[in-house]
């Protein structure tokens, strides 16, 4: 870890009344990182990113952004861009209005009609908020939270509603964005999204941080999987494997290169056709199941 980190959390706890969301959260955000904050329904991401982005006061823990607490708006605004998991735009301003108006709340500039481009509102830069469609609004959020270039942007659920050219849209803009160095805090249930763009993983379950890594190191402790089935009469081939329906078999493996080659080899020394034979590694999803049914914490 860096001594200069974006974002540092510290035993931050978040609390409503009685109710702990929070619990001792420590991580850190390096610089030009993609970092993406996962969890089950009501794992208090929200709660703690709302306190990162200056939103909200922690019950206890210690946060910095660029080394200030999030509360100096002042230092921090600036250099950080926020797409909320819903818009609070005016209704009555205009798509162009909305973003100068980010723009003058954050001292922020930039070239408006580019940034609209990118997120292709060009054709709709005078028209009403109300009369955005939702994708249209979601590509609104994310213009004001680009606009300017920051050098920090928190992404909450940015592709929610998207469409696919919408959602690669975004992140063309995102990688373009990383490429000068930004550092992007990404919270989002779409996990392929997570698995394919962030740099680091953390995976939070009922206010506690339950992992955190790579991809890799968060998939690393489950097996990867080679799946098939066998034409009816067949031996069951010499490893272990589990018969899901029928004839279609699943091999669940630490070690795919040599299971799927004793396969290979046994289906070749018997003639044996592996029918609808895939070799998948590990996904996040099955880590992030393994986490959601993890019991709670006190
Ligand atoms: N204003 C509030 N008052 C009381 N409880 C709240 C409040 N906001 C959130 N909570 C509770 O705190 C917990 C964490 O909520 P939070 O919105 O931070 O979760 P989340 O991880 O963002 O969930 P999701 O993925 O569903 O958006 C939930 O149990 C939620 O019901």
């Amino acid at each position: 870890m860096s001594t200069n980190p974006v974002i540092d959390v510290d035993e931050l706890n978040v609390r409503y009344g009685d109710f702990h969301a929070v619990k001792d959260l420590s991580f850190q955000v390096e610089p030009g990182e993609l970092y993406a904050l996962l969890g089950t329904n009501g794992a208090g991401k929200t709660s703690a990113l709302e306190v990162i982005e200056g939103h909200r006061e922690a019950a206890s823990g210690t946060v910095r952004v660029f080394g200030q607490p999030p509360t100096d708006r002042g230092a921090i605004r600036p250099r950080t861009g926020i797409m909320l998991q819903e818009s609070g735009f005016s209704d009555d301003l205009t798509v162009s209005e909305s973003v100068r108006l980010i723009g003058r709340l954050t001292g922020r500039v930039d070239a408006l009609d580019a940034v609209l481009k990118t997120v292709d509102l060009s054709h709709k830069t005078d028209t009403r908020v109300s009369q955005l469609s939702g994708g249209e609004k979601r590509r609104l959020d994310f213009a004001t939270a680009v606009y300017g270039r920051p050098e920090l942007i928190f992404l909450d659920e940015p592709t929610t509603g998207l469409d696919i050219q919408s959602r690669d849209a975004l992140w063309d803009v995102v990688q373009q964005l990383r490429e000068d160095g930004a550092t992007v805090v990404l919270t989002t249930h779409y996990l392929e999204e997570a698995q394919q763009r962030a740099d680091r993983i953390g995976l939070m379950h009922q206010g506690t941080l339950r992992q955190q890594g790579t991809v890799s190191e968060l998939t690393r402790a489950l097996p990867a999987s080679i799946q098939f089935s066998l034409p009816p009469g067949t031996a069951t081939p010499p490893m272990h494997s589990a018969p899901v329906s029928g004839n279609a078999y699943v091999v669940e493996t630490f070690d795919m290169q040599r299971d799927l080659k004793q396969l290979l080899d046994w289906a070749d020394d018997h003639a044996v056709e592996l029918l609808g034979l895939s070799a998948a590694p590990t996904r996040l999803d099955d880590v992030f199941r393994a986490v959601g049914s993890e019991p709670a914490t006190s």
